[in-house]
């Protein structure tokens, strides 16, 4: 459920209606709602609290912050208790920014450099995920000169296939995530040997925008058991990162609901006295969300009729990208029983991969009007960018009947004014 409703035959975000904010804020725009935000993150949090408290230590939410960093989003899930998944030193800054504790912030990534894990150090983090035995030996090396012992979890690869798209798997064996399966015991022990650290857990994360819960289940399957085995070699463990993954209905897929997968994750875990730690990203701002575009031309062909938007895969990245769905929407709402006739929705970016839709059902539509992205408020604008000195899209917060700006249109003028022409030029 999300507060992107048509009231009145016009599409809005909760109180505010859509053609107001891109009357005044131009398009395309990314729009999120402050209360479906808040709702998904209470729904996810409460699910698990339930579920997993009861038997356990509370769990730990770790916000997956590439989802969708703006400071505004990262502040509602700050107040909701949320800590923070980061992969980066800018996205730790942005977490640390946003009041997410630093002892609330586990780092992930393949590639961590000695710059950013002196500044996780430095932070004071909970946990580095580790993803290789020469970042471990970094890190070793690293808190060592620091004076300090950095805490890890090990980031195991359970070669499981997560059955979502093939470029957004992440736990077979073959991706470039994680420490081989049956390598983890050494690694462990490893581990346990270096003065400068504290090994505290295991860690995994299979994939994202799953739609079924049995790859979760045999992959938490699998590493309960190594957690037992660990344990059983004199181990430690006391933090179990499940890192996050679910995912969200795009178009008919039908993932499952975050009880559900509490439900699992409570059985599967069992009796394990440790404490659980989630990297949810997708399922708590995707369908918090869209983004909304105006029709430049419409154009006929010999064999189809295109829908040109001022949008382009710069702006959303996710259909160019991995041929992702997304639901196109008319702002104004169409009169019922209004022909639908397939057009191709493409934008003004000089690529033939700038493509969001291929024979899409949609409504009459004419230049200058409106359409929205549904589900956009995950992995859009965080992974926007300027190709084709295209201005920085812009995102608004709504909360009721008010809006924010949240981050500003960025103008060609401040590009410009990035570059540096040398003066022996
Ligand atoms: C390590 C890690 N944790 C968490 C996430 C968040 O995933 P999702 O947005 O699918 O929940 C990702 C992205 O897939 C990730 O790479
Ligand atoms: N960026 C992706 C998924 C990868 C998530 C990061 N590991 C998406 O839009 O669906």
């Amino acid at each position: 459920m999300d507060h992107f409703e048509y009231r009145a035959g016009r599409l809005h975000a909760e109180d505010v209606p859509l053609e107001r904010i891109a009357a005044e804020v131009g398009t395309p725009v990314y729009v999120y709602s402050r209360a479906t935000l808040t709702r998904h993150a209470r729904v996810f949090r409460d699910a698990l609290a339930g579920r997993i408290a009861p038997h356990g230590r509370a769990p730990l939410i770790c916000y997956a912050v590439k989802a969708n960093g703006n400071q505004a989003v990262l502040r509602i899930l700050a107040a909701e208790g949320y800590g923070a998944d980061v992969v980066s030193a800018g996205e730790m800054k942005r977490a640390l920014a946003a009041g997410i504790p630093a002892e609330k912030i586990v780092f992930s990534g393949v590639a961590k450099t000695d710059g950013e894990i002196r500044a996780a150090l430095e932070a004071g983090i909970l946990q580095f995920n580790v993803e290789s035995d020469a970042e471990l030996d970094a890190i070793d090396r690293v808190a060592g000169a620091m004076g300090q012992i950095a805490k890890v979890s090990l980031r195991i690869n359970p070669d499981i296939d997560a059955g979502t798209h093939a470029k957004i798997t992440t736990g077979k064996a073959d991706n470039k995530f994680g420490i081989a399966w049956d390598r983890a015991p050494d690694v462990y022990a490893h581990a346990s040997r270096l003065a400068h650290i504290e090994a505290t857990g295991i860690d995994l994360h299979i994939g994202s925008q799953l739609s079924k819960l049995e790859p979760f289940e045999a992959a938490f399957t699998r590493t309960v058991g190594l957690v037992r085995s660990l344990r059983a070699a004199g181990h430690p463990i006391r933090h179990l990162d499940l890192g996050g993954g679910l995912g969200i209905p795009y178009d008919d897929e039908t993932p499952p609901a975050p009880e559900a997968y509490a439900d699992m994750v409570a059985r599967v875990t069992g009796d394990l006295d440790l404490q659980l730690i989630f990297e949810p990203g997708r399922v708590i701002v995707g369908n918090a969300g869209l983004m909304m575009s105006r029709v430049v031309y419409v154009k006929d062909t010999a064999t189809r009729r295109f829908l040109i938007l001022d949008a382009g895969m710069n702006d959303l990245m996710r259909p160019a990208l991995y041929d992702a769905y997304h639901e196109v929407v008319a702002v104004s709402e169409p009169a019922a029983g209004a022909p639908r006739t397939p057009v191709e929705i493409v934008g003004p970016v000089c690529e033939s991969t700038d493509v969001f839709a291929r024979d899409r059902l949609m409504p009459p539509l004419d230049a200058g009007d409106l359409v929205a992205f549904r589900s956009a408020g995950a992995y859009g604008a965080t992974m926007s960018n300027t190709y084709n000195a295209r201005e920085l899209v812009p995102e608004v917060l709504v909360d009721g009947d008010r809006y924010a700006v949240i981050r500003p249109r960025q103008s060609i003028e401040d590009l410009i004014a990035m570059d540096r022409v040398p003066d022996w030029l």
